[in-house]
């Protein structure tokens, strides 16, 4: 069928950047892939250069532009959640960004904890207040510069639309905004922290402002393109899949992770990194845990994990206990910045090995879920997954065994899908 427009979404993962192109009935017209270098990573700092996201976007764009069999009028962007960068007024980067995994921040988390309610979503080291707030410290002589402190798709949206500042209720969570409140809260005034660097936040979805004219022309885009609010790269993935029932959950098993569970009502328990994101009226009530692929990844590179595959035999559990993580430090559902991974001993099979760390993945998976029960969550009744880890079918019978709910089929599973949902409203 032909369509007289349609919707762009772009998602700036820690991997790479995708975009998509969606017709207002959510039929798939175009996709493109562009990979990143990996972040620079110096003991607990983990750090990219923001100018290698707006070039990987910019490929992005152009190749999309070359292929949509209409034009655009919506481009929503999802990025990591928490990764953070300082710009002055004119959104020039002061310094390269703070990714999410950025462990720098833990003395600053105290501070943090000793002021901002139970209830706050920016509990923790790995926060962008945190970051924030560490930056500030270390950067005296550039403090005087920085106008905006932005996340990876408020950053890039900026890039987009020539307005920096702005960003959604989604990516602040962690920034310390309340989504209950829809505002910044008064405790972050005890925070001795220069509020004009915070960004107007809108619900994500909203009508930000036209692309650059000189950007449409440079890209073949066109000039009335809206740029709107975007979220953060596991809500954008939740939106793809379809789940939309209270009681219906996302696992996005990328390079860590992460699980959402749709609720119609909020739970933040900072002490167990759980904590809850706005959509609409709804909440997605869940946690980020360090552990994921990119453990596996430590151990083996994508070919051998694919060739071991239909070797694995999930209904023959390892026994082997493990906690994968990829070094120091869990986030969720045991909140301790200093945990070790515990992935001993190692049996000489790889096959075992391997089948041994994705059980020890899919056991916090379900001790996550089993938890935000216990905190008053809706029943668990089916999981969708997306990321890397969801083309494994062993390893979905295993979480299926340990998490004791059927695992669904996704819609999509690509988080540009669900940024471009944003704009089909
Ligand atoms: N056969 C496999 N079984 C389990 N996990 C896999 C397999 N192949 C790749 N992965 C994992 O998928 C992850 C990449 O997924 P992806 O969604 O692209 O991650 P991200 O965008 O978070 O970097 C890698 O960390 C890798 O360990
Ligand atoms: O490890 C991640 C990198 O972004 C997770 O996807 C992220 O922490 C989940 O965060 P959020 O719930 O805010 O989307």
């Amino acid at each position: 069928m032909a369509h007289t427009y349609c919707h762009l979404g772009i998602d700036m993962g820690t991997s790479g950047c995708r975009g998509v192109a969606v017709s207002p009935d959510g039929a798939i017209l175009a996709r493109h892939h562009v990979a990143l270098e990996n972040p620079v990573r110096q003991g607990p700092a983990v750090e990219q250069d923001p100018v290698l996201w707006w070039n990987a976007l910019q490929q992005v764009l152009d190749e999309l532009a070359r292929r949509l069999p209409c034009p655009p009028n919506t481009l929503a962007i999802d990025g990591t959640s928490a990764t953070l960068l300082l710009t002055d007024t004119e959104g020039r980067p002061l310094g390269p960004a703070m990714m999410y995994n950025d462990a720098r921040a833990r003395p600053q988390a105290h501070r943090i904890a000793a002021v901002a309610p139970s209830d706050s979503g920016a509990h923790g080291a790995s926060s962008s207040l945190a970051k924030l707030l560490w930056w500030l410290e270390y950067h005296p002589d550039q403090a005087g510069r920085a106008a905006h402190a932005l996340h990876q798709a408020d950053w890039l949206a900026g890039c987009l639309t020539g307005r920096f500042g702005l960003s959604d209720e989604n990516n602040c969570l962690k920034l310390g905004f309340d989504p209950v409140e829809r505002a910044w809260p008064a405790w972050l005034n005890a925070m001795d922290l220069p509020t004009h660097l915070l960004p107007q936040v809108s619900p994500p979805g909203t009508p930000l402002a036209p692309i650059r004219p000189d950007l449409a022309r440079q890209l073949g885009l066109p000039r009335d393109l809206q740029i709107i609010a975007g979220t953060t790269d596991s809500i954008a993935a939740f939106l793809a899949t379809g789940a939309d029932r209270p009681g219906e959950a996302v696992t996005s098993l990328g390079s860590t992770l992460a699980i959402k569970l749709l609720s119609d009502h909020p739970i933040f328990a900072p002490q167990y990194g759980i904590y809850s994101h706005r959509l609409h009226d709804r909440w997605l009530v869940g946690g980020a845990s360090n552990s994921g692929g990119a453990v596996l990844r430590q151990h083996f590179t994508d070919k051998e994990m694919a060739g071991m595959k239909p070797q694995l035999r999930p209904e023959q559990p390892t026994g082997l206990d493990y906690y994968p993580l990829p070094g120091l430090g869990e986030r969720f559902p045991v909140c301790d910045p200093a945990m070790a991974p515990k992935i001993s001993p190692r049996p000489e099979d790889d096959v075992i090995f391997f089948q041994g760390l994705l059980e020890g993945i899919a056991t916090i998976e379900a001790q996550g879920y089993a938890l935000l029960r216990e905190l008053g969550a809706p029943a668990l009744t089916s999981i969708r997954t997306v990321g890397g880890g969801a083309g494994n079918p062993a390893w979905t019978r295993i979480r299926e065994a340990r998490c004791g709910v059927p695992m669904v089929a996704a819609r999509e599973t690509e988080a540009a899908y669900g940024a471009a949902l944003l704009g089909v409203g």
